[in-house]
Parts: structure tokens; sequence; C-alpha cells
């Protein structure tokens, strides 16, 4: 069954990692795909190359989501492709693992701006075009397991998480009354990019491994059926939620 057919579907970072898989899975679902990505121009054209390959257009917008301008410039080239928006996926984000008391204040601003001022503004241009439009939508935020938990060398990164997930709450009630969901995913580890470096230490990869139940770490590709299914209307009474998407990690403590 194809969960967004007719959508058009915008994701943010999505040249590499879960809003690469996010933006292909959404495609693959029957909708129109624009992805916002950042740099590396190879990246999003083989993104968009995936997309036409399961039959739908794709579109890829570069910019810095740090920079709101960077938000209402996506929107409005999305809106002038594909004729309207359906879907926001604020993925974008960065996690330099730094240690807390010498952590450089500009390696703290930039998480901020990136992950947190980033996806609030991707969100609120996306929700003027949907109130506009007048038919709804959804958000579909990646926030992560942490969230809810601590990390001794991602004290400027969890914030940021625990930011987001609190923005999809707040604009599930800003939004609700014109029929726009607001929800986010929690990621546990899932191995990509972001983490490629951290997780070379192998005993450290252990520790994650051995923490999570089912027994391995995550793929991008775990991240797509939670966030279709939150971006589609087989959850259309749904929003303000938060789906942990971590292999149980999260709730083993012994
Ligand atoms: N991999 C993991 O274990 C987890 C990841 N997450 C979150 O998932 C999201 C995606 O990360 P991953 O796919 O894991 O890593 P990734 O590094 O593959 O993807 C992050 C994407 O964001 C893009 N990006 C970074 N700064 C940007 C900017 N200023 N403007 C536009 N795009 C920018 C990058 O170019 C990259 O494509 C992030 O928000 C991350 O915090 C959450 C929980 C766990
Ligand atoms: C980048 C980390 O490996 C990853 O990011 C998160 O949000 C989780 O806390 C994981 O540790």
């Amino acid at each position: 069954m194809k969960l967004l057919e007719g959508k058009t579907v915008l994701v943010t970072g999505a040249s590499t990692g879960i809003g690469r898989a996010a933006a292909i899975g959404a495609a693959q679902h029957g909708a129109n795909v624009a992805i916002n990505y950042h740099s590396r121009d190879e990246d999003a054209e083989s993104c968009i190359a995936a997309i036409e390959a399961a039959g739908r257009r794709g579109l890829a917008v570069k910019g810095d989501v740090a920079d709101a301008a960077t938000a209402t410039d996506f929107v409005a080239r999305a809106v002038d492709r594909f004729g309207g928006v359906d879907v926001m996926v604020s993925n974008a984000g960065i996690c330099p693992f730094h240690a807390f008391l010498d952590m450089p204040a500009e390696t703290v601003e930039r998480t901020f701006r990136v992950n947190l001022h980033g996806a609030y503004y991707m969100v609120q241009a996306a929700a003027r075009q949907m109130v506009e439009q007048g038919r709804g939508g959804s958000m579909v935020a990646v926030s992560s397991i942490s969230a809810l938990v601590g990390g001794e060398f991602q004290t400027h990164y969890t914030p940021t998480k625990a930011g987001v997930h609190s923005l999809m709450q707040s604009t599930a009630i800003a939004l609700g009354k014109h029929g726009i969901r607001c929800n986010s995913v929690l990621p546990g580890t899932i191995l990509t990019e972001i983490n490629k470096d951290d997780l070379a230490d192998e005993e450290k990869r252990r520790y994650m491994e051995a923490r999570t139940p089912l027994g391995r770490l995550g793929q991008p590709e775990d991240m797509v059926g939670p966030i279709v299914f939150l971006a589609s209307d087989m959850a259309a009474y749904v929003t303000g939620a938060a789906l942990l998407v971590d292999g149980g990690m999260y709730v083993n403590l012994q």
C-alpha cells in the first residue's frame, strides 16, 4: 500500500543518512519529494536519481538550515515545482562530539542554530504554506532518544533534541485548528555519517549494541516506516506524539 500517493514531501538534510532514506521512502510511497541539502551536490543528485527511479519527481535545493531564508526559499521552490506542500520532515542536524568543560562557544551556537533554529524555521515556513493551502498537513521532526537521556559528549546536542520534541508539542497545539499534525521520531543509534567517527571506537560500538534488546544498531532504512506512517493519513489522529525508534535501547536499564 502506498501511503503518500499524490502528496508533496519536503525533507531537510536529505543528501545522506536518515533524511536520504526518508526522501527515497516517501517517493516509494507515491510522493513527489523536495530535498534540502547543505553541501555535497553529488550526494543530492544521487538522492534525486533514486527518487526518480521510484517513479516520482524530485527537486534538490541547496541551503543552510540555520539561515531562516533557507526555509522560505525551500518551501517557495517546492511550491513552484510541485504546487504545494503536504509534509515537512525536519531532519537536518549535526552532533560534533565534544567534552563539556572546554566546549567552544561556536560549537554550541552552531549546533543550536542548525538543529533547533533550523527546525523552527523549516516547520514555520511549511506551516505558513499549509495554512494558506487550507488542506492540513503533517510535520515530522527528527528528534532523538537524546531528547530523553543525556550524553557526556553531547551537552550541546541533547538540549536541541529535547527542544525539537518540545517544538512539535507546541506546534501541534498551534496548528491543530488548521488540520496540521506535528510529531517527532526519536531514533536511537542509527549508523550514519553523524556517528561514524564516534562508533569507530569498537568498544563503544559494542557497548551500544549490547544496550539494544533487538541486538543491532539501526540503519537509516529502519526510520522510513515510522516517518512515512506519521506523515501519512494512517496517523490522522496522531499529533503531539513522539515515537521512539531505538530497538528498545531506551528501556534497557538492566
Ligand atoms: N544517527 C543517529 O544515531 C541519530 C541521528 N539523529 C538525528 O537524525 C538526523 C539525521 O542525521 P543522520 O542521518 O544520522 O546523519 P547524517 O550526518 O547522515 O545526516 C545529517 C544531514 O544533515 C545535513 N546538514 C547538516 N547541517 C546542515 C545545515 N546547516 N543545513 C542543511 N543540512 C545540514 C547534513 O549534510 C546531512 O545530510 C539529525 O538531526 C540527527 O540529530 C537522531 C538520533 C540518532
Ligand atoms: C550521533 C549519535 O550517535 C546519536 O545521535 C543521537 O541523537 C543519539 O544520541 C545517538 O547517540
